[in-house]
């Protein structure tokens, strides 16, 4: 179990992370979302106790994580995989941990057999490593000392699609059998497949949160007509929120109630669906607009 209670950090007048409260249960992937620079680093920065909170609480456990014993042992944290010294090999660097954190050599082999790092590859120096090689190493770190909770910053970023899913069934491998992992990105897609809750936050604010199913079901209807500019005036007159989506419209309301007023106004449905990942996504986009770079330019 992961917990942050009205999570605070501000640099000098900016505020960072803002009231953050949040949960990360045994047995689940969550995934934390939301645009770059919304405070995803510097959460999880603080629930490693590398970055203290300005007010606030974290624990992982049920601990601060300075107060766990051996932390590599039951927390795997994954927060920047270029942040290695690049002159040691990735043998090297997983054989330190192992050290550190006093386990059996061979389960530097066993973790880069799971990762898929080479003989050949894990005898270069990190230098020389592609993004997608580095996280891949950060990933094998982590589960080194066979943790409970994982933490990790965008993972996804730098891998190959096959890299994507390969990680996505490890992760889900890993909370079936009773782990915790906090997952974060700045993309929905690298997610949602994988994650069982979500946390959106957008300028170091929770912006929404709940299981992926609870959010799908609420992020409404996408609906095509013939005529979807005239419809759409019908569904605002009705007083609902109505948006344009990629294939249509997307309206804030249960396929049934516009299916009726589709049928009242004699409107030619083409298609009427539950939005699911696509009103996810445009949820998400909404949520988080004010905090998008490109707002802020423009
Ligand atoms: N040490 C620091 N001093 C001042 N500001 C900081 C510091 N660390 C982070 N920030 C600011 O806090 C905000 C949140 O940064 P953070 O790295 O947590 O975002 P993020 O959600 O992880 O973004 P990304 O997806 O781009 O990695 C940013 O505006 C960042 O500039």
């Amino acid at each position: 179990m992961i917990t942050a209670e009205n999570l605070t950090k501000r640099y000098g007048g900016y505020t960072a992370v803002d009231d953050v409260t949040f949960e990360v249960r045994p047995g689940t992937v969550t995934g934390f979302l939301g645009p770059n620079g919304a405070g995803k680093s510097t959460c999880m920065r603080m629930m490693c106790g590398l970055t203290p909170p300005t007010a606030g609480a974290t624990t992982v456990l049920g601990k601060p994580y300075a107060a766990l014993p051996n932390p590599g042992r039951h927390v795997g944290v994954l927060l920047d995989a270029s942040a290695q010294h690049t002159g040691r090999t990735g043998r090297e660097v997983l054989t330190l941990g192992a050290m550190v954190m006093g386990l059996d050599r061979s389960r530097v082999d066993e973790m880069l057999d799971l990762v898929g790092l080479t003989e050949s590859e894990s005898g270069r120096r990190i230098g020389n490593y592609s993004l997608g090689m580095r996280q891949r190493l950060g990933i094998a770190h982590a589960l080194l000392g066979d943790p409970q909770v994982l933490i990790l910053d965008e993972p996804a970023n730098g891998l190959d699609p096959a890299g994507i899913r390969w990680m996505r069934g490890l992760l889900r491998g890993y909370a079936d059998e009773g782990g915790t992992v906090l997952l974060s990105s700045h993309l929905l897609h690298e997610i949602e497949v994988v994650a069982d809750e979500l946390v959106v936050i957008g300028r170091g604010r929770i912006v929404a949160q709940g299981s992926k199913a609870e959010l799908m079901a609420s992020s409404g209807t996408t609906v095509r007509t013939t005529d979807d500019a005239a419809f759409a005036g019908r569904l605002q007159e009705a007083g609902l929120q109505v948006t344009a989506a990629p294939s249509g419209l997307l309206v804030q309301a249960e396929p049934l109630q516009i299916g009726t007023l589709a049928a009242t106004h004699g409107v030619v449905l083409v298609e009427l669906k539950e939005a699911g990942s696509a009103g996810l996504e445009e949820m998400f986009l909404q949520l988080t607009a004010d905090d998008a770079r490109e707002e802020v330019a423009a």
